[in-house]
């Protein structure tokens, strides 16, 4: 059978939590896609955000996890992508939220606020949790598709 391939993407101050959920990733019997950072050398969060974002647009990966010290910029990048929906998630009720209601393929951790073990169990959840259809269709559609002058009516 072929296994799925997750795409992981790490600043240095996201680079233990990265290293420890592709651990368990392998473990639970996927392909990992690492797509840096490699070191603790200081880099930027942006260029790893984006580079989540230019996996999934090459289809290299449908899923991904980041993360950054805080989980906050490295999802801000990917998500300035029409296509990438990630969410920042602090425990295992955000992880199936995101999934069953915002259709989330990427998951996001800010190593420095979360714990190894919750976050290995909310990355868990956003795996094994669908996306629940019906009403939230429409709005995870308007979510890809802003429009270019948004109205306050
Ligand atoms: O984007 C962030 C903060 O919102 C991340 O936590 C970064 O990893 C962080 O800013 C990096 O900080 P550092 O002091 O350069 O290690």
């Amino acid at each position: 059978m072929t296994q799925e391939v997750i795409a992981l993407a790490s600043d240095h101050a996201g680079l233990a939590l990265k290293t420890a959920l592709t651990e368990e990733l392998t473990a639970l019997g996927f392909a990992v896609l690492d797509l840096g950072t490699e070191s603790t050398a200081s880099v930027d969060y942006p260029d790893y955000g984006y580079r989540m974002a230019a996996a999934l647009a090459d289809g290299k990966a449908a899923r991904g996890v980041l993360v950054c010290g805080s989980g906050i910029g490295i999802s801000m990048a990917a998500n300035r992508y029409s296509w990438v929906r990630a969410a920042l998630c602090h425990d295992v009720t955000s992880a199936r939220l995101c999934r069953e209601h915002n259709d989330a393929n990427v998951i996001a951790f800010g190593e420095r606020l979360i714990g190894i073990e919750v976050a290995k169990e909310a990355l868990r959840m956003f795996l094994n949790t669908p996306f629940a259809g019906d009403r939230h269709v429409r709005r995870v559609t308007k979510l890809g598709t802003p429009p270019d002058k948004p109205s306050v009516a």
